[in-house]
């Protein structure tokens, strides 16, 4: 009778506690495991004597039940996060009451191994080690020739290498990879590449030991251990040894860590020869096929896979941001970082750790009254009132015509750095810029009323480098930019649709289209992220939908030899988003590809003449489509051709001009509009097809390069010519 009641009791018990869920499948237990406690079925458990839970390994692959033995030293361990949550066990690992039956296998390294060598530099000197790495290796007399990889230009997607691993067309050969990487405390794209190594480990979609099929890995590291001394050391070369090591590939050879202000380059050869030694050694080299997997430290032993432990992405930022954790982010451009030097270098100012703005060429032209950029023909905006910035140096592209290679700070689509504030981004961008035109008042033919014109900013151009709509609080920083009204452009890369759906209101907005294919695009942009056509896609269909309200834009950068193929395609694209507009340039010539990791030349910059016929061709296919477009407005001298929907055509005249005080107006009225309510008419000189192509008549007269803009228009027209007869 009491035991009877006592079950009563509990079942009622674990209802109410767990809200009905488990309550069958508990209530059963619970009921038999009374019922054989009071038939005496099971003897209840003392402390002392041994229980039957049994050691499990969760991370063997060559789990067989009969080589584990039971243990008492079983802990049962509460999780202390609120909610409800389940028990973890924690178990010691296996004993085994056997010697594990290992396969040996004799490899002749020399024979069968293909050895990739890794590495990143941002000052140069791990790429002068690896490419004496390779020396070293080809001496060697391999029978596959050692290949040399940077893992910032020459590898496009980590996860064709750290996750599937490419496949020799002989089944013999194997991989070797060798990585040979320095540390920095400040951000750099190794960073990233580590990121990648420990988000693959603790992805649950994918194997867990991918690199397993890997014939074995080495890592150098390069450092500097006067200034960065213990931990530090090499740190980033220890961190990847580890990773690599906890993807399932087998080390070859410890890691080797070198300081380069102290030890230098012959250090670094004292690893590569022991290493080298290794290769050719008439000792045999073992394979231990079973033993793959690094489990040296237990970190990550607490891992729970079960659905109920995962939290959401933004709560899990909220979760961050509670612990404090994000105050141990790095910053993206440090003071002290190569990148910070880079970009100085280049006339950028850098706006807190992660924001820049740049006076740009237009804004120095217009200033001495010698033309603004195609903005002024297309869209009415003066270049001397334009600020160029971006609150996220940031991007997720390593881009063919951008010049940053090598040293710009990438992420996939998580912001994993310090975060300024809004306010601090503003002002900053706005002191640097008005800090630049100053600093120009001493150049010859300086216009004064331009010049004091130029200390108000009306224009905002969120478009230099990296990606504006990455940063946190782009709509904060928008808001602020309206709030003293100054317009927006906006571009962003079409790869962050969650951000993208989420923007505000601004006066334009741009997705960057670089190219019309999947296998284009990853050619143009070498995407971070592998499911980038599936965000582009996603962007697209947020243009037509979420943001119908903006006034929205394609921009194409038309890139010889890249993508200005398969006008269908672009159609396509067109048709599924409907775009306000399309603006269509000529990629500009930004540096050789020596270093820098861009691999454009002179030949792939297009000429005025075959944009022109790129863009004639597209209004084609869209108008033979029945959508409503046209060729609207161009700037010979940009090489850039506007073309927009016929709604922005009112009594056969083009208004793709933007009546800026309107658009204020709309926005502080909180009512809803569209694209078409603030528009204004595009000036005469600036239509496609008329004789200045886009110069204000106004400017000519100042300008030296009009001329040189004539003779290259007539060149042109001269080639055109020759190409048709
Ligand atoms: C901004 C900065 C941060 C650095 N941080 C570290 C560090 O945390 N640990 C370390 O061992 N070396 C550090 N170093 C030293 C570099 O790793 C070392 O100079 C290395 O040789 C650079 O290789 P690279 O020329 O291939 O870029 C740092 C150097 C710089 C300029
Ligand atoms: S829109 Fe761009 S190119 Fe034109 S003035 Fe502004 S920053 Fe310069």
């Amino acid at each position: 009778m009491a035991s009877g009641k006592l079950i009563l009791g509990l079942c009622n018990v674990l209802y109410l506690i767990s809200g009905g869920r488990w309550t069958f499948v508990l209530v059963t237990i619970v009921l038999s495991v009374l019922y054989n406690i009071e038939k005496n079925k099971i003897p209840i458990q003392t402390p002392q004597e041994s229980s039957h839970i049994y050691e499990v390994d969760f991370t063997s692959t060559s789990f067989t039940s009969s080589s584990y033995i039971p243990t008492s030293d079983t802990t049962i361990t509460k999780r202390s996060r609120a909610k409800r949550s389940p028990k973890l066990i924690k178990v010691k690992k296996p004993v085994v009451d056997s010697q594990p039956q290992l396969t040996r296998t004799l490899v002749d390294l020399p024979k069968q191994a293909q050895i990739f060598v890794f590495y990143t530099t941002l000052t140069g000197s791990s790429h002068r080690v690896a490419k004496s790495l390779v020396t070293k290796l080809e001496g060697l007399g391999l029978s596959h020739a050692p290949k040399l990889l940077s893992l910032d230009d020459d590898v496009d997607d980590l996860e064709e290498f750290f996750l599937k691993t490419p496949q020799p067309e002989d089944s013999e050969v194997k991989n070797v990879y060798l990585l040979v990487l320095p540390s920095y405390e400040t951000d750099s794209p190794i960073d990233y590449f580590l990121e990648h190594l420990q988000d693959t480990y603790q992805d649950f979609r994918v194997d867990k030991y991918p690199l397993r099929s890997l014939l074995g890995f080495a890592v150098l590291g390069l450092g500097d251990s006067e200034s960065w001394n213990g931990e530090k050391f090499c740190y980033q070369a220890k961190l990847a040894d580890k990773w690599m090591g906890k993807l399932g590939a087998r080390r070859l050879f410890p890691v080797g860590t070198v300081c380069m202000k102290h030890e230098g380059e012959s250090k670094a050869e004292e690893w590569i020869d022991n290493f080298t030694q290794l290769l050719v050694d008439e000792e045999p080299f073992y394979v231990d096929e079973n033993d793959s997997v690094d489990d040296s430290d237990n970190e990550d032993s607490d891992e729970v896979t079960d659905s109920e432990t995962l939290v959401d992405v933004e709560e899990m930022g909220n979760i961050i941001r509670k612990s404090g954790v994000e105050s141990e982010a790095k910053q993206m451009v440090a003071k002290d970082s190569p990148t910070f030097k880079s970009l100085t270098k280049q006339g950028y100012t850098i706006v807190g750790s992660h924001s820049g703005v740049k006076i740009c060429r237009w804004t120095k032209s217009a200033l001495r009254g010698r033309g603004s950029c195609y903005k002024f023909a297309f869209y009415g905006i003066k270049s001397h009132l334009c600020m160029e910035t971006t609150p996220s140096l940031a991007c997720s592209n390593k881009c063919v015509f951008c010049w940053r290679h090598g040293t710009n700070p990438v992420a996939k689509s998580n912001w994993r750095w310090e975060v300024d504030p809004p306010e601090k981004i503003f002002n900053g961008a706005l002191a640097g810029h008005y800090s630049k035109i100053k600093q120009m008042r001493g150049i010859p033919g300086i216009q004064m009323d331009r010049f004091q014109e130029a200390f108000q900013v009306r224009h905002c151009a969120l478009s230099l480098v990296g990606e504006p709509i990455f940063y946190p609080h782009i709509n904060e920083f928008i808001g602020m930019l309206h709030g003293q009204h100054i317009s927006s452009f906006l571009v962003c890369n079409a790869q962050h649709p969650d951000h993208l759906a989420k923007l505000n209101k601004v006066t334009q907005l741009y997705l960057s289209i670089d190219a019309p294919t999947k296998t284009d695009l990853k050619k143009v942009d070498r995407p971070l992220n592998s499911d980038f056509w599936e965000r582009l896609m996603s962007c697209l269909d947020i243009i037509r939908t979420t943001q119908a309200h903006q006034r929205t834009v394609f921009r194409l950068t038309l890139v010889k030899g890249f993508n200005m193929g398969d006008i269908e395609s672009y159609a396509d694209m067109v048709e599924r988003a409907m775009p306000s507009q399309i603006e269509i340039k000529g990629a500009t010539f930004c540096g050789s590809s020596n270093g820098n990791g861009n691999p454009l030349t002179m030949q792939n910059i297009p000429f005025y003449e075959e944009c022109k016929q790129f863009v004639i061709a597209l209004n084609e296919e869209l108008q033979g489509r029945g959508l409503d477009y046209d060729i609207a407005a161009e700037h010979a001298h940009s090489c850039c051709i506007l073309m927009a929907q016929r709604k922005f055509q009112i009594n056969g005249k083009w208004h793709t001009h933007i009546d800026y005080p309107k658009f204020f107006q709309l926005l502080e009225s909180g009512e809803d509009f569209v694209d078409t309510d603030y528009i204004k008419e595009t000036p005469e000189w600036a239509v496609w097809g008329s004789d200045g192509a886009g110069f204000n008549p106004e400017d000519t007269k100042y300008d030296r390069k009009a001329e040189k803009l004539k003779k290259k228009i007539e060149r042109e027209e001269k080639a055109k010519l020759e190409i048709e007869v």
